[in-house]
């Protein structure tokens, strides 16, 4: 369930640049064969409402009319952070170690989910030993360092996927996810800190002062979003970005969870706007910032339950509704073929 921690590949952000400036685009003729099928299923046309663009979006982006999900998989990242030591979490780093463990002994709410939707779960750990530097103080990566992790994240679909859902864990992780979003986007930090795992009024504060100071110190290097996830970011946001990098190239749909793992695809979106078209929201969490993140992106969440953990698990419980699309679009009978009357 687990991989090793990345070994600095010595991929510079060039290579990550190249990668972006050559996604591929969606499958228009395969996009366009499927909502002309929708008009043909017996329904109402447009009854599924959602369903049917969910259908749509994964017939462009896997390039087939009758989309699949047989192998949906979902991934989770997991790091730590020195700036957790700063107390912005009310759980102790070592809680991201032994959630690694519970999520091996098939404990967790993520494996419950995917259990229930027949989804896989693979666990990659970030060397979790082994914090990032305190942001507040330092960058989080080297260039190096930080591009070779995004190329492990790229490793996300090496077993075979046909949808990606992904999650991440690591305490403090909502405080990174916000400073990444302060940077990119500006605003106050209060603006894009929440309560993450339920962080009451002296952890918030402590919070809000961490992602100002971290943002400060790195004030006039922040034009370049990679340099933003490279001084602000953490190992876990840095491989998703990468997983979203190559799911877009191996034509697999991606299915965004909460806050963290939207803050770092926000780090693509800000490199190419048309970075993440291939990606749908699976959620918007309870997190604050999420659903102005969202909007920002012009992602619109599938499920809005109230849920604020990460794991994955809102990503995971999308999983529900896309698989229900699919059928819809892939097993529905046609009008004529049921014999049923057109309107
Ligand atoms: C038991 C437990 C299970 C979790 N599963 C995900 N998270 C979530 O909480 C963390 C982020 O919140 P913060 O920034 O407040 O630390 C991440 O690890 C995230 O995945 C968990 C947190 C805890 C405590
Ligand atoms: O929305 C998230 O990603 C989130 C919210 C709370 C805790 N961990 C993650």
């Amino acid at each position: 369930m687990s991989a090793s921690p990345p070994a600095a590949t010595g991929l510079p952000f060039d290579d990550i640049r190249a990668l972006v400036a050559s996604m591929p685009g969606p499958d228009e003729a395969a996009r366009a064969a499927a909502w002309e099928r929708q008009a043909h299923l017996v329904k109402p046309p447009g009854a599924l409402g959602r369903l049917e663009e969910i259908a749509a979006h994964l017939a462009a982006w896997q390039g087939k009319a009758m989309p699949q999900v047989l192998r949906p998989m979902v991934v989770v990242f997991a790091g730590t952070h020195g700036v957790a030591e700063r107390g912005v979490s009310p759980y102790p780093s070592a809680v991201t170690r032994q959630m690694m463990d519970t999520f091996t002994a098939g404990k967790a709410a993520v494996n419950q989910i995917c259990a229930t939707f027949e989804a896989g779960l693979r666990v990659f750990e970030l060397a979790v030993d082994h914090p990032t530097p305190d942001i507040v103080e330092a960058p989080a990566f080297d260039e190096r360092t930080c591009a070779g992790t995004i190329a492990f994240g790229m490793q996300a679909i090496s077993g075979g996927a046909d949808l990606l859902c992904l999650g991440e864990m690591g305490i403090g992780n909502t405080t990174v996810a916000a400073a990444v979003c302060h940077g990119l986007y500006g605003g106050t930090a209060e603006d894009w800190v929440g309560a993450g795992t339920g962080a009451d009024e002296a952890v918030m504060a402590r919070k809000i002062a961490a992602v100002r100071a971290a943002v400060a110190l790195n004030e006039g290097q922040l034009a370049d979003p990679l340099e933003v996830l490279r001084r602000l970011g953490g190992r876990e946001l840095a491989a998703i970005a990468g997983a979203i990098l190559a799911a877009r190239h191996e034509k697999v749909p991606v299915v965004l969870d909460g806050y963290v793992v939207t803050a770092a695809a926000a780090v693509l979106h800000a490199m190419d706007p048309s970075a993440l078209d291939h990606c749908l929201a699976g959620h918007v969490s309870a997190e604050k910032a999420h659903r102005a993140l969202l909007e920002r992106l012009r992602l619109r969440p599938i499920l809005d339950l109230g849920m604020r953990l990460g794991e994955g698990s809102g990503a995971a419980l999308a999983v529900g509704v896309i698989k229900a699309a699919v059928a819809c679009h892939t097993g529905m009978a046609t009008f004529a073929e049921a014999g049923v009357s057109e309107g």
